[in-house]
């Protein structure tokens, strides 16, 4: 794993910006080669999707050969919606940058066929090989996309009930009503996210301290989904320093050596 511990939420945003567009450039993406990106919602990456829309009015990078997979969408709520992700995506990226709308794809909260809805979503990022790098932030209770605790750290595209903890955290979203917020989402598993070539997490604020803590030093463990990060091969983990709040001296002293060093 790669831990980098930036001093605060800005510098997230724009490292990972940073990192994202280089990401795409490098790969050099066509029509018939796209850059295929997996995408979060919440408040942590919407400086993020701010600053690649700064880098791509700048001239720095195009998404006309990038192809998207959000990670979630909530069960029942139109498309429409004010807090549907799908909302929350054009507005927040899509509808500022030069990704043609057919290289879009979200689960569909309106389905009446949850498996079939599922299993369609697999199939389609199978259709592209895998996807290149995966962007994610965390929940509190160290969920990964919707994979609440104790979801299978195999896990694939499925629904899943919201726990309550994550009612109330995104009951800011519903008029701080928690019984606004939809009980059920359909999610990509935790397996869909470990087959992705790498994956990108931003970990900002106090209260994702203890999430970051099971991230990096604890044991892999259902319960805090994040930490199957462990299990990857390519994780790469950007952090403020109040989210560092709960991790030893030692190991954000290590992480901060490795970022000065070439050597990781
Ligand atoms: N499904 C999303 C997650 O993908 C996100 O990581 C989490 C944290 O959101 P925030 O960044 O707003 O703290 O919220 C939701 O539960």
């Amino acid at each position: 794993m790669r831990l980098v511990p930036l001093d605060s939420a800005e510098q997230v945003s724009q490292w990972s910006a940073r990192y994202i567009v280089d990401k795409i450039n490098a790969f050099k993406p066509t029509a018939d080669k796209p850059f295929v990106l997996g995408l979060p919602t919440g408040g942590t990456p919407q400086k993020t999707y701010q600053e690649l829309i700064r880098l791509h009015k700048a001239g720095e990078v195009s998404f006309k050969h990038v192809v998207t997979f959000n990670m979630d969408e909530y069960l029942g709520l139109p498309k429409e919606h004010p807090e549907s992700y799908h909302t929350f995506m054009h507005e927040n990226l899509f509808n500022h940058i030069d990704i043609p709308a057919e290289n879009i794809n979200l689960l569909d909260g309106m389905t009446d066929d949850v498996d079939a809805e599922c299993e369609r979503y697999e199939a389609k990022i199978r259709s592209y090989g895998k996807i290149h790098l995966f962007m994610g932030g965390v929940g509190v209770d160290g969920h990964i996309a919707f994979n609440e605790p104790a979801s299978s750290l195999s896990s694939r595209t499925r629904i899943k009930t919201l726990t309550e903890d994550t009612l109330i955290a995104n009951s800011r979203f519903f008029n701080n009503d928690v019984n606004q917020v939809p009980k059920f989402a359909l999610t990509v598993g935790v397996g869909t996210l470990l087959d992705a070539e790498e994956v990108l997490i931003l970990v900002t604020g106090y209260n994702k301290a203890l999430a970051l803590q099971a991230c990096v030093e604890g044991p892999v463990n259902h319960m805090w989904t994040i930490s199957a990060l462990q299990m990857h091969r390519r994780a790469v983990v950007v952090c403020d320093e109040p989210a560092t709040q709960e991790l030893k001296v030692k190991t954000v002293k290590y992480f901060k050596q490795l970022e000065q060093n070439v050597a990781r």
